[in-house]
Protein backbone atom coordinates (compact mmCIF):
# COMPACT_ATOMS: atom_id res chain seq x y z
CA UNK A 1 0.00 0.00 0.00
CA UNK A 2 1.27 3.46 -0.72
CA UNK A 3 1.08 5.72 2.62
CA UNK A 4 -0.38 9.34 1.67
CA UNK A 5 -0.02 12.49 2.98
CA UNK A 6 -2.11 15.64 2.79
CA UNK A 7 -0.78 19.29 3.69
CA UNK A 8 -3.73 21.17 3.43
CA UNK A 9 -7.04 18.70 4.04
CA UNK A 10 -9.75 21.50 4.80
CA UNK A 11 -9.38 22.92 1.53
CA UNK A 12 -11.30 22.07 -1.37
CA UNK A 13 -8.95 20.41 -3.36
CA UNK A 14 -7.86 18.26 -0.49
CA UNK A 15 -11.20 16.97 0.38
CA UNK A 16 -11.44 15.65 -2.82
CA UNK A 17 -8.22 14.24 -2.77
CA UNK A 18 -9.53 12.37 0.27
CA UNK A 19 -12.62 11.59 -1.39
CA UNK A 20 -10.45 9.79 -3.97
CA UNK A 21 -7.92 8.14 -1.68
CA UNK A 22 -10.44 7.02 0.42
CA UNK A 23 -11.28 4.28 -2.09
CA UNK A 24 -8.28 3.97 -3.94
CA UNK A 25 -7.50 0.15 -3.18
CA UNK A 26 -3.65 0.58 -3.51
CA UNK A 27 -3.57 3.83 -0.72
CA UNK A 28 -3.34 4.03 2.47
CA UNK A 29 -4.17 7.45 4.10
CA UNK A 30 -1.35 8.30 6.68
CA UNK A 31 -1.66 11.90 7.82
CA UNK A 32 -3.99 14.75 7.00
CA UNK A 33 -2.94 18.45 8.08
CA UNK A 34 -4.48 21.59 9.09
CA UNK A 35 -3.72 24.37 11.04
CA UNK A 36 -6.68 25.40 11.97
CA UNK A 37 -8.85 22.29 12.37
CA UNK A 38 -5.60 20.43 14.71
CA UNK A 39 -7.53 17.28 16.02
CA UNK A 40 -10.63 17.27 14.65
CA UNK A 41 -11.89 14.19 13.17
CA UNK A 42 -11.88 14.44 9.58
CA UNK A 43 -15.43 13.03 9.06
CA UNK A 44 -16.36 15.75 11.47
CA UNK A 45 -15.84 18.79 9.13
CA UNK A 46 -16.84 16.31 5.91
CA UNK A 47 -19.59 13.63 7.07
CA UNK A 48 -19.03 12.50 3.60
CA UNK A 49 -15.97 10.59 4.64
CA UNK A 50 -17.57 9.08 7.86
CA UNK A 51 -16.85 5.40 7.93
CA UNK A 52 -14.06 5.65 4.99
CA UNK A 53 -11.94 8.26 6.77
CA UNK A 54 -10.77 7.69 10.01
CA UNK A 55 -7.75 10.18 10.57
CA UNK A 56 -7.91 13.19 12.42
CA UNK A 57 -6.31 16.30 11.13
CA UNK A 58 -2.80 17.24 12.75
CA UNK A 59 -1.06 20.55 12.75
CA UNK A 60 1.54 20.35 10.42
CA UNK A 61 4.72 20.61 12.56
CA UNK A 62 3.05 17.83 14.90
CA UNK A 63 3.34 15.32 12.15
CA UNK A 64 6.22 13.39 10.49
CA UNK A 65 5.35 13.37 6.94
CA UNK A 66 8.94 11.13 6.47
CA UNK A 67 7.02 8.04 7.13
CA UNK A 68 4.61 8.82 3.86
CA UNK A 69 5.70 7.18 0.60
CA UNK A 70 3.91 10.33 -0.78
CA UNK A 71 2.47 13.78 -0.09
CA UNK A 72 -0.19 16.09 -1.86
CA UNK A 73 0.40 20.04 -1.25
CA UNK A 74 -3.17 21.19 -1.34
CA UNK A 75 -2.13 24.49 -0.36
CA UNK A 76 -1.72 27.99 -1.45
CA UNK A 77 1.28 28.89 -3.75
CA UNK A 78 4.74 29.41 -1.44
CA UNK A 79 3.79 25.90 1.07
CA UNK A 80 5.44 23.11 -0.74
CA UNK A 81 8.65 24.90 -2.05
CA UNK A 82 9.42 25.52 2.27
CA UNK A 83 8.93 21.58 3.08
CA UNK A 84 9.49 19.75 -0.33
CA UNK A 85 13.49 19.62 -0.39
CA UNK A 86 13.38 17.57 3.45
CA UNK A 87 10.95 15.29 1.96
CA UNK A 88 12.71 14.87 -1.56
CA UNK A 89 15.71 14.08 0.67
CA UNK A 90 13.88 11.83 3.01
CA UNK A 91 12.98 9.59 -0.23
CA UNK A 92 9.37 10.71 0.05
CA UNK A 93 7.52 11.76 -3.26
CA UNK A 94 6.05 15.30 -3.35
CA UNK A 95 2.79 16.44 -5.57
CA UNK A 96 2.15 20.21 -5.59
CA UNK A 97 -0.91 20.96 -6.37
CA UNK A 98 -0.26 24.60 -6.17
CA UNK A 99 1.90 26.43 -8.33
CA UNK A 100 5.43 26.45 -7.00
CA UNK A 101 7.36 24.44 -9.55
CA UNK A 102 5.05 24.99 -12.99
CA UNK A 103 6.83 27.40 -14.27
CA UNK A 104 10.65 26.27 -15.48
CA UNK A 105 11.88 30.56 -15.49
CA UNK A 106 11.98 31.60 -11.62
CA UNK A 107 12.25 35.47 -12.28
CA UNK A 108 8.79 34.68 -14.46
CA UNK A 109 7.57 32.48 -11.64
CA UNK A 110 8.36 35.06 -8.51
CA UNK A 111 7.01 38.10 -10.99
CA UNK A 112 3.60 36.38 -11.90
CA UNK A 113 3.45 34.82 -7.93
CA UNK A 114 5.52 38.20 -6.39
CA UNK A 115 6.99 35.46 -3.88
CA UNK A 116 10.56 34.84 -3.85
CA UNK A 117 11.21 31.18 -4.63
CA UNK A 118 12.86 29.52 -1.65
CA UNK A 119 13.80 26.29 -3.33
CA UNK A 120 15.09 27.02 -7.00
CA UNK A 121 17.19 24.11 -6.96
CA UNK A 122 14.06 22.06 -7.62
CA UNK A 123 12.52 23.97 -10.45
CA UNK A 124 14.36 21.86 -13.02
CA UNK A 125 13.33 18.66 -11.37
CA UNK A 126 10.18 19.27 -11.36
CA UNK A 127 7.63 17.48 -14.01
CA UNK A 128 4.90 18.87 -15.03
CA UNK A 129 2.18 17.02 -14.24
CA UNK A 130 0.10 16.94 -17.29
CA UNK A 131 -0.32 12.98 -18.13
CA UNK A 132 -1.33 13.61 -21.57
CA UNK A 133 1.70 15.56 -22.60
CA UNK A 134 4.43 14.41 -20.26
CA UNK A 135 3.41 10.58 -19.21
CA UNK A 136 7.24 8.97 -19.63
CA UNK A 137 8.51 12.25 -17.42
CA UNK A 138 6.20 11.72 -14.74
CA UNK A 139 6.79 8.09 -14.38
CA UNK A 140 9.99 8.77 -13.26
CA UNK A 141 9.06 11.82 -11.30
CA UNK A 142 9.72 12.45 -7.63
CA UNK A 143 8.26 16.02 -7.24
CA UNK A 144 5.34 16.91 -9.95
CA UNK A 145 3.93 20.21 -10.54
CA UNK A 146 0.30 19.23 -11.13
CA UNK A 147 -1.24 22.03 -14.16
CA UNK A 148 -3.44 25.04 -13.05
CA UNK A 149 -7.09 24.06 -13.46
CA UNK A 150 -7.15 26.83 -17.24
CA UNK A 151 -3.84 25.63 -18.43
CA UNK A 152 -5.26 21.92 -18.28
CA UNK A 153 -7.93 22.96 -20.57
CA UNK A 154 -6.20 25.46 -23.01
CA UNK A 155 -3.21 22.99 -23.35
CA UNK A 156 -5.24 19.67 -23.94
CA UNK A 157 -7.31 22.16 -26.37
CA UNK A 158 -4.27 23.54 -28.60
CA UNK A 159 -1.98 21.07 -28.47
CA UNK A 160 -2.73 18.71 -31.16
CA UNK A 161 -3.21 21.76 -33.31
CA UNK A 162 0.23 23.56 -32.71
CA UNK A 163 1.90 20.03 -33.00
CA UNK A 164 0.25 19.61 -36.37
CA UNK A 165 1.11 23.11 -37.20
CA UNK A 166 -1.68 23.88 -39.07
CA UNK A 167 -3.15 27.24 -36.50
CA UNK A 168 -1.33 30.29 -36.07
CA UNK A 169 0.40 30.17 -32.75
CA UNK A 170 0.99 33.53 -32.18
CA UNK A 171 -2.95 34.59 -32.37
CA UNK A 172 -4.88 31.95 -29.64
CA UNK A 173 -8.18 32.74 -27.24
CA UNK A 174 -9.27 31.15 -24.58
CA UNK A 175 -12.38 32.58 -23.16
CA UNK A 176 -12.50 30.43 -19.86
CA UNK A 177 -15.30 30.01 -17.11
CA UNK A 178 -15.00 28.40 -13.83
CA UNK A 179 -17.28 27.75 -11.53
CA UNK A 180 -16.69 28.93 -8.24
CA UNK A 181 -15.03 26.12 -5.78
CA UNK A 182 -12.02 27.30 -8.13
CA UNK A 183 -11.19 30.08 -5.90
CA UNK A 184 -11.15 27.60 -3.00
CA UNK A 185 -12.32 27.07 0.69
CA UNK A 186 -12.08 30.86 1.96
CA UNK A 187 -13.79 34.13 3.46
CA UNK A 188 -13.89 36.23 0.57
CA UNK A 189 -16.71 38.92 -0.64
CA UNK A 190 -16.75 38.14 -4.54
CA UNK A 191 -16.84 34.56 -3.46
CA UNK A 192 -20.02 35.03 -1.24
CA UNK A 193 -23.36 33.32 -2.36
CA UNK A 194 -25.06 36.90 -2.49
CA UNK A 195 -22.10 38.04 -4.92
CA UNK A 196 -21.21 35.23 -6.84
CA UNK A 197 -24.67 33.36 -7.64
CA UNK A 198 -27.08 35.12 -10.38
CA UNK A 199 -24.18 36.91 -11.28
CA UNK A 200 -21.62 36.67 -13.93
CA UNK A 201 -18.11 37.97 -14.81
CA UNK A 202 -15.00 38.32 -16.26
CA UNK A 203 -11.51 39.13 -14.05
CA UNK A 204 -7.74 39.16 -14.38
CA UNK A 205 -8.37 40.20 -18.13
CA UNK A 206 -5.59 42.73 -17.99
CA UNK A 207 -3.57 39.26 -16.97
CA UNK A 208 -3.87 35.97 -14.80
CA UNK A 209 -1.10 34.14 -13.34
CA UNK A 210 -2.42 31.16 -15.88
CA UNK A 211 -0.85 33.33 -19.26
CA UNK A 212 2.70 32.27 -18.61
CA UNK A 213 2.54 28.63 -17.84
CA UNK A 214 0.00 27.97 -20.38
CA UNK A 215 2.31 29.78 -22.91
CA UNK A 216 5.54 27.82 -21.60
CA UNK A 217 3.72 24.85 -21.96
CA UNK A 218 2.35 25.47 -25.19
CA UNK A 219 5.63 26.64 -26.75
CA UNK A 220 7.04 23.31 -26.29
CA UNK A 221 5.10 21.79 -28.68
CA UNK A 222 6.03 24.46 -31.88
CA UNK A 223 8.77 26.74 -33.14
CA UNK A 224 7.01 29.77 -33.74
CA UNK A 225 6.36 32.29 -31.15
CA UNK A 226 2.64 31.30 -29.25
CA UNK A 227 0.66 34.58 -28.01
CA UNK A 228 -1.80 33.94 -25.77
CA UNK A 229 -5.22 35.57 -24.87
CA UNK A 230 -6.88 34.16 -21.92
CA UNK A 231 -9.85 35.62 -20.70
CA UNK A 232 -11.20 33.99 -17.39
CA UNK A 233 -15.00 34.83 -15.90
CA UNK A 234 -16.62 33.78 -12.90
CA UNK A 235 -19.78 31.73 -13.42
CA UNK A 236 -22.62 31.26 -10.88
CA UNK A 237 -21.95 27.17 -10.26
CA UNK A 238 -19.88 24.93 -8.03
CA UNK A 239 -18.15 22.92 -10.01
CA UNK A 240 -16.96 22.92 -13.69
CA UNK A 241 -14.92 24.64 -15.63
CA UNK A 242 -15.84 25.91 -19.47
CA UNK A 243 -12.80 26.86 -22.30
CA UNK A 244 -13.53 28.47 -25.30
CA UNK A 245 -10.92 28.09 -27.47
CA UNK A 246 -10.69 30.13 -31.02
CA UNK A 247 -7.56 29.47 -32.90
CA UNK A 248 -7.13 30.86 -37.09
CA UNK A 249 -6.12 27.81 -39.05
CA UNK A 250 -3.08 28.62 -41.61
CA UNK A 251 -3.18 25.03 -43.71
CA UNK A 252 -5.93 24.19 -46.25
CA UNK A 253 -7.21 20.75 -44.03
CA UNK A 254 -10.40 19.46 -43.55
CA UNK A 255 -13.19 19.26 -41.19
CA UNK A 256 -12.77 15.35 -40.92
CA UNK A 257 -8.85 15.80 -40.79
CA UNK A 258 -9.29 18.19 -38.14
CA UNK A 259 -11.13 15.87 -36.47
CA UNK A 260 -9.58 12.85 -36.80
CA UNK A 261 -6.13 14.89 -35.73
CA UNK A 262 -7.59 15.15 -32.45
CA UNK A 263 -9.03 11.21 -32.35
CA UNK A 264 -5.90 10.11 -33.02
CA UNK A 265 -3.98 12.12 -30.48
CA UNK A 266 -6.32 10.81 -28.04
CA UNK A 267 -7.17 7.40 -28.58
CA UNK A 268 -5.03 6.09 -25.88
CA UNK A 269 -5.97 9.01 -23.21
CA UNK A 270 -8.44 7.13 -20.98
CA UNK A 271 -9.04 11.04 -19.91
CA UNK A 272 -9.71 12.69 -22.97
CA UNK A 273 -13.00 12.43 -24.47
CA UNK A 274 -13.08 13.78 -27.88
CA UNK A 275 -16.58 14.04 -29.18
CA UNK A 276 -18.20 13.96 -32.55
CA UNK A 277 -17.81 17.22 -34.16
CA UNK A 278 -20.36 19.98 -33.87
CA UNK A 279 -21.14 19.11 -30.17
CA UNK A 280 -21.69 20.90 -27.14
CA UNK A 281 -20.15 19.53 -24.22
CA UNK A 282 -21.89 20.46 -20.66
CA UNK A 283 -20.08 21.04 -18.09
CA UNK A 284 -22.19 18.68 -15.80
CA UNK A 285 -20.73 15.74 -18.09
CA UNK A 286 -17.63 15.94 -16.06
CA UNK A 287 -19.01 16.90 -12.92
CA UNK A 288 -17.21 14.90 -10.15
CA UNK A 289 -15.20 12.38 -12.80
CA UNK A 290 -11.83 12.37 -13.96
CA UNK A 291 -12.20 13.28 -17.20
CA UNK A 292 -11.98 16.74 -19.83
CA UNK A 293 -14.30 16.42 -22.75
CA UNK A 294 -13.61 18.56 -25.90
CA UNK A 295 -15.50 19.06 -29.51
CA UNK A 296 -14.81 20.72 -32.94
CA UNK A 297 -16.21 23.41 -34.45
CA UNK A 298 -16.03 25.73 -37.73
CA UNK A 299 -18.27 28.53 -37.76
CA UNK A 300 -19.47 28.93 -41.84
CA UNK A 301 -16.61 26.86 -42.69
CA UNK A 302 -14.35 29.46 -42.28
CA UNK A 303 -10.54 29.47 -40.92
CA UNK A 304 -11.27 29.99 -37.41
CA UNK A 305 -11.68 26.54 -35.62
CA UNK A 306 -13.37 26.54 -32.27
CA UNK A 307 -12.54 24.00 -29.33
CA UNK A 308 -14.89 23.78 -26.65
CA UNK A 309 -13.30 21.84 -23.34
CA UNK A 310 -15.07 21.05 -20.49
CA UNK A 311 -13.92 19.46 -17.28
CA UNK A 312 -14.81 18.99 -13.41
CA UNK A 313 -12.05 22.09 -12.12
CA UNK A 314 -11.73 19.81 -9.04
CA UNK A 315 -11.12 16.58 -10.75
CA UNK A 316 -9.09 16.85 -13.95
CA UNK A 317 -8.38 19.96 -13.12
CA UNK A 318 -6.69 19.14 -9.70
CA UNK A 319 -6.98 16.54 -7.67
CA UNK A 320 -7.79 13.98 -10.05
CA UNK A 321 -4.92 14.95 -12.02
CA UNK A 322 -2.91 14.48 -8.99
CA UNK A 323 -4.07 10.83 -8.49
CA UNK A 324 -3.22 9.86 -12.22
CA UNK A 325 0.27 11.53 -11.55
CA UNK A 326 0.43 9.54 -8.62
CA UNK A 327 -1.04 5.95 -10.59
CA UNK A 328 2.10 6.60 -12.95
CA UNK A 329 4.74 7.41 -10.56
CA UNK A 330 3.91 4.09 -8.50
CA UNK A 331 3.53 2.06 -11.17
CA UNK A 332 -0.34 1.14 -10.59
CA UNK A 333 -2.47 1.78 -13.69
CA UNK A 334 -3.50 5.42 -14.85
CA UNK A 335 -6.97 4.64 -13.43
CA UNK A 336 -6.72 3.45 -10.56
CA UNK A 337 -9.42 4.62 -8.50
CA UNK A 338 -10.64 7.44 -10.86
CA UNK A 339 -13.17 5.48 -13.27
CA UNK A 340 -16.68 6.89 -11.40
CA UNK A 341 -18.98 8.19 -14.05
CA UNK A 342 -19.79 12.30 -13.92
CA UNK A 343 -22.78 12.75 -11.86
CA UNK A 344 -26.10 13.54 -13.87
CA UNK A 345 -28.02 15.87 -13.89
N1 LIG B 1 -9.80 25.00 -6.32
C1 LIG B 1 -9.42 24.60 -7.53
O1 LIG B 1 -10.27 24.35 -8.42
C2 LIG B 1 -7.98 24.46 -7.86
C3 LIG B 1 -6.97 24.78 -6.96
N2 LIG B 1 -5.65 24.63 -7.30
C4 LIG B 1 -4.59 24.97 -6.36
O2 LIG B 1 -4.56 24.00 -5.32
C5 LIG B 1 -4.15 24.62 -4.09
C6 LIG B 1 -5.23 24.38 -3.04
O3 LIG B 1 -6.43 24.98 -3.50
P1 LIG B 1 -7.81 24.91 -2.72
O4 LIG B 1 -8.00 23.54 -2.17
O5 LIG B 1 -8.82 25.48 -3.62
O6 LIG B 1 -7.48 25.93 -1.51
P2 LIG B 1 -8.26 26.17 -0.17
O7 LIG B 1 -8.09 27.60 0.16
O8 LIG B 1 -9.63 25.61 -0.29
O9 LIG B 1 -7.43 25.28 0.90
C7 LIG B 1 -6.11 25.56 1.27
C8 LIG B 1 -5.64 24.52 2.31
O10 LIG B 1 -4.29 24.79 2.66
C9 LIG B 1 -4.15 24.89 4.08
N3 LIG B 1 -3.12 25.90 4.31
C10 LIG B 1 -3.21 27.23 4.05
N4 LIG B 1 -2.05 27.84 4.31
C11 LIG B 1 -1.20 26.88 4.74
C12 LIG B 1 0.16 26.90 5.18
N5 LIG B 1 0.87 28.03 5.21
N6 LIG B 1 0.73 25.74 5.57
C13 LIG B 1 0.02 24.57 5.54
N7 LIG B 1 -1.27 24.50 5.13
C14 LIG B 1 -1.87 25.65 4.74
C15 LIG B 1 -5.54 25.24 4.59
O11 LIG B 1 -5.81 24.71 5.87
P3 LIG B 1 -5.33 25.39 7.23
O12 LIG B 1 -5.42 26.87 7.01
O13 LIG B 1 -6.23 24.87 8.28
O14 LIG B 1 -3.92 24.88 7.41
C16 LIG B 1 -6.44 24.51 3.59
O15 LIG B 1 -6.63 23.17 3.99
C17 LIG B 1 -3.95 26.11 -4.39
O16 LIG B 1 -2.61 26.35 -4.65
C18 LIG B 1 -4.80 26.32 -5.64
O17 LIG B 1 -4.33 27.39 -6.39
C19 LIG B 1 -5.29 24.11 -8.50
C20 LIG B 1 -6.23 23.76 -9.44
C21 LIG B 1 -7.66 23.95 -9.19
C1 LIG C 1 -12.43 30.75 -10.00
C2 LIG C 1 -11.02 31.03 -9.56
O1 LIG C 1 -10.80 31.97 -8.81
N1 LIG C 1 -10.06 30.24 -10.02
C3 LIG C 1 -8.68 30.39 -9.68
C4 LIG C 1 -7.82 29.36 -10.38
C5 LIG C 1 -7.68 28.09 -9.63
C6 LIG C 1 -6.43 27.30 -10.02
O2 LIG C 1 -6.24 26.59 -10.98
O3 LIG C 1 -5.49 27.46 -9.27
P1 LIG C 1 -3.95 27.71 -9.21
O4 LIG C 1 -3.27 28.06 -10.44
O5 LIG C 1 -3.89 28.81 -8.25
O6 LIG C 1 -3.39 26.46 -8.69
C7 LIG C 1 -8.17 31.77 -10.10
O7 LIG C 1 -8.49 32.25 -11.18
O8 LIG C 1 -7.33 32.30 -9.37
Amino acid sequence: MIKVGIVGGTGYTGVELLRLLAVHPQVQLTAITSRKEDGLPVADMYPSLRGRVNLAFSAPDKVDLTQCDVVFFATPHGVAMEQAPALLKAGVKVIDLAADFRIKDQAVFEKTYKIAHTAPQLIDEAVYGLPELNREDIKGANLIANPGCYPTTMQLGFVPLLKAGVIDAGNLIADCKSGVSGAGRKAEIGILFSEASDNFKAYGVSGHRHTPETVAQLQRFTSDKVRLIFTPHLVPMIRGMHSTLYARLTKDVSNEELQKLFEDAYKDQPFVDVMPWGSHPETRTTRGANMLRLALHRPDNGDTLIVLVVQDNLVKGASGQAVQCMNLMFGLDEGTGLNNIALLP
